[in-house]
């Protein structure tokens, strides 16, 4: 099976916890992207959906899905989104389509986080995949010598030869050669670097269920 047929697996598999009456949270990415077709064969049963990016909005409301904004809504009853990486404990790497910082706001709002992921992104310790960190540009400099101190180097990402702006404004850095090995205190300590807006490692938001994508079939892990 090609990555892109697991996507869709996983993508399909993860409506059977969308809440019938429940708006849902919905995340960024391909393998969302999935996630979000699936979830128009099913839209009469919901009242509609709370973003993260500008793309899953344009996505959603071209499918006739209402998107409603965060402010809007006090709790949801699931997030579903993607992973660049997830351990054993439901810890992840997040952030590789530079919507991390609406995807850990939508996330803190749901009871419950549903990862879905192909198996490529099942990991024993996070940092492989280089971490991104949303930061403001005036800060990146700075922020980058604090992670050199820590091993690791980081670079700002660029699109068209130009750093890449997120949909909030501002500036990536995507950090190669960190281990993660406590990923709990690893996100509280990078949270408080002046600068930082959002780090992408989410165990303070981890998942409660993994939907792994494998040849054999969806996998479900639950944590
Ligand atoms: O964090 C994300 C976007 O910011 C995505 O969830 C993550 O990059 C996985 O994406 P994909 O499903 O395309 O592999």
């Amino acid at each position: 099976m090609t990555q892109d047929e697991l996507k869709a697996e996983v993508g399909r598999a993860a409506l059977q916890y969308v809440v019938a009456g429940e708006i849902v949270g919905v995340g960024t990415g391909s393998t969302v992207n999935k996630f979000i077709d699936a979830l128009a064969s099913i839209k009469d049963q919901i009242p509609g959906a709370v973003s993260s990016s500008v793309a899953s909005t344009e996505r959603l409301r071209a499918l006739g899905i209402p998107v409603l904004d965060a402010n809007e809504v006090e709790r949801l009853a699931v997030y579903i989104d993607g992973a660049d990486e997830i351990d054993h404990q439901g810890f992840m790497v997040k952030g590789g389509g530079a919507a991390l910082t609406r995807e850990k706001i939508v996330a803190a709002l749901a009871d419950r986080f549903i990862c879905i992921a192909d198996a490529s992104k099942q990991v024993q310790t996070l940092g492989a995949f280089p971490l991104p960190v949303e930061v403001i540009p005036m800060a990146a400099a700075q922020i980058a010598r604090r992670f050199a101190a820590k091993g690791g180097h980081a670079t700002v990402r660029l699109k068209d030869g130009q750093p890449l702006v997120t949909d909030n404004g501002q500036h990536i850095l995507d950090v190669t050669g960190l281990a993660i090995a406590d990923p709990a205190a690893f996100e509280s300590e990078v949270n408080q670097w002046p600068g930082v807006i959002t780090v992408g490692v989410f165990a303070h938001q981890k998942a409660a269920v993994c939907l792994l994508g494998t040849e054999q079939g969806v996998e479900t892990l639950e944590f």
